[in-house]
């Protein structure tokens, strides 16, 4: 009897690893080749893959150009430095085709008409984001905006496109102001030390989740800063080290670092739940209008029904998404104005006389800030060449038809936007040069494909922080335009370098002079 009870559960355990095995063949072989071979039937190319890596290999490879050190070799030609694999796809297989990220297949854009064909074709809330990143990007976004889809998404983006209406903006221009001023004092007691050359992407960075955490969350200056650095190592641990998303078994790799992840993301969840639980028990919850008071009163649907409560898991998901979608890129985006600027000083006399001539005496006000079109030029022009969001992704919930091809439901799409930011068949030969004056009659900036220039993303998706950004971005370079001069340090090493955002790899150390 014993026996026979013993066989059978070493059948049942023989039959469950027999089943499992077939799952894991089914999902990481089988369905690949189907999708592959479906992929080919419809008409896209690509690199062939390898089992289980897909391309990765090959991304890994280096690419020949060394980073360009010293400020006379510095060019702005970035796309085979940042996207080496994809610039020497595109010279074989064209701005459209397939490759692979271990099983999971993706479909390369950089072709804007393309783009336009396939996105008219999908409604906002019916677009997917690739589940392949859910892992990598949880701790940094969790469910919030960023990664949420479907009539989920309508809900949250219904709610938390309030909190950047005029009003809500104008209430924060003085506390940038007042940040932005805090680093500038700090900067004065390093100059006058004897030390002008000044790391400013960190430093900007810095107060940008400052600007960000006071902005959004009401949050104090000790704990947003402890936020900050703790978002920024993990993004280090995230992003800098090999990864093999895609890749059967492939987080075993990397075990140490996947756990240090972990603990530094539970430490960023404990942070934000504090602050939102203090805010719950707060008499200004519902009066305070910035984002996390908007969240807190976030059952109204705005058409006079009551919605659903965001749970506080969704709370402490859009805080983090905030927090970092929200500070990270406008900071780099004005950490590359300052590089610009450093390079071209008639751009930085140009913009002084414009500060000078519009603010003058004048309170960083919204409206003010209105006046100033050559650094909205300038911006622009920052984010064609260094697009601090250097790609965009999608994936297909459903079958999406381009002229006589077919996109399968379920296939992750990964947009170029470096790619088609340096395009000379979009943009022209100057294609890699810095001229803010190309968008001075023209949004486009002369692109010749409305969908060639995306530093915003695109669709009912598109960022629902620009408006914020551009205040932060005017008020930041305004204060310092008027505060100092800029050059290229000696020792700045330009090397552009993809960490989830493009960020210069080394830091951005610029000689910073007081002007008076
Ligand atoms: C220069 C600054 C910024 C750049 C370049 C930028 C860029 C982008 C891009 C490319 C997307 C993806 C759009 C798409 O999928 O089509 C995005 C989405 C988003 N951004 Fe920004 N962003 C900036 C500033 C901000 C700020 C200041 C905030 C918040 C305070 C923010 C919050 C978000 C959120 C929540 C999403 C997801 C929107 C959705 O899927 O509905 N961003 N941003």
């Amino acid at each position: 009897m014993e026996i026979l009870m013993i066989q059978g559960a070493l059948g049942f355990f023989a039959l469950s690893l027999l089943f499992l095995l077939l799952k894991l063949t089914f999902s990481w072989w089988v369905s690949p080749i189907q999708t592959h071979l479906k992929l080919k039937r419809c008409g896209f190319g690509g690199p062939p893959p390898s089992f289980p890596l897909g391309n990765i290999q090959e991304m890994k490879k280096k690419n020949n150009l060394s980073p360009s050190i010293g400020s006379s070799m510095l060019t702005h030609d970035i796309h085979s430095t940042v996207f080496p694999y994809f610039s020497r796809w595109q010279n074989s297989h064209g701005k459209v085709f397939i490759y692979w990220l271990g099983t999971e297949p993706f479909l390369y854009i950089a072709d804007p008409e393309f783009l336009k064909k396939m996105s008219t074709e999908v409604m906002a809330k019916k677009w997917g984001k690739p589940r392949v990143f859910r892992h990598d990007r949880d701790p940094m976004f969790g469910n919030g905006l960023v990664m949420v889809e479907g009539n989920e998404w309508a809900r949250h983006r219904h709610v938390i496109a309030p909190a950047f209406s005029p009003i809500n903006l104008k209430a924060m221009a003085s506390m940038m102001a007042e940040t932005t001023n805090q680093m500038i004092d700090r900067w004065i007691v390093q100059i006058n030390s004897g030390n002008p050359e000044i790391d400013v992407e960190r430093e900007v960075v810095e107060t940008a989740g400052e600007i960000i955490a006071k902005t959004s969350f009401g949050m104090k200056g000790k704990i947003a800063k402890e936020v900050s650095e703790k978002l920024r190592a993990l993004q280090m641990i995230l992003f800098k080290t090999t990864r093999y998303v895609g890749v059967p078994f492939g987080k075993c790799f990397n075990i140490k670092k996947a756990l240090e992840a972990k603990k530094l993301g539970k430490e960023i969840d404990n942070l934000l739940l504090s602050v939102i639980t203090s805010r719950m028990k707060s008499v200004k919850r519902q009066t305070q209008e910035d984002l996390l008071g908007l969240l807190l009163q976030g059952n109204h649907q705005g058409d006079g029904k009551l919605g659903e409560t965001f749970t506080s898991r969704d709370l402490l998901d859009e805080c983090k998404t905030f927090f970092f979608a929200g500070h990270e890129t406008t900071a780099l985006a004005i950490s590359w104005t300052l590089f610009l600027l450093a390079m071209h000083e008639d751009w930085q006399n140009q913009l002084r006389d414009e500060i000078r001539e519009v603010v003058g005496d004048q309170e960083l006000d919204i409206n003010v800030l209105a006046g100033l079109k050559k650094m909205k030029w300038v911006m622009n022009e920052v984010l064609r060449l260094y697009p601090t969001a250097p790609n965009v992704q999608r994936q297909a919930r459903e079958d999406i038809k381009v002229d006589n091809l077919t996109v399968p439901n379920g296939t992750n799409m990964w947009i170029d936007v470096v790619g088609m930011h340096h395009d000379p068949e979009l943009w022209g030969k100057d294609v890699n040069e810095f001229r803010p004056e190309r968008f001075m009659d023209d949004v486009n900036g002369g692109c010749n494909h409305k969908m060639g220039y995306l530093p915003f993303g695109f669709g009912g998706r598109t960022c629902v922080g620009r408006n914020l950004s551009f205040m932060e971005y005017k008020i930041v370079l305004t204060l310092l335009l008027s505060r100092f001069s800029f050059k290229v340090s000696p020792g700045y090493n330009h090397s552009p370098a993809i960490m989830l955002s493009l960020r210069p790899a080394y830091g951005l150390q610029l000689t910073v002079q007081p002007l008076f």
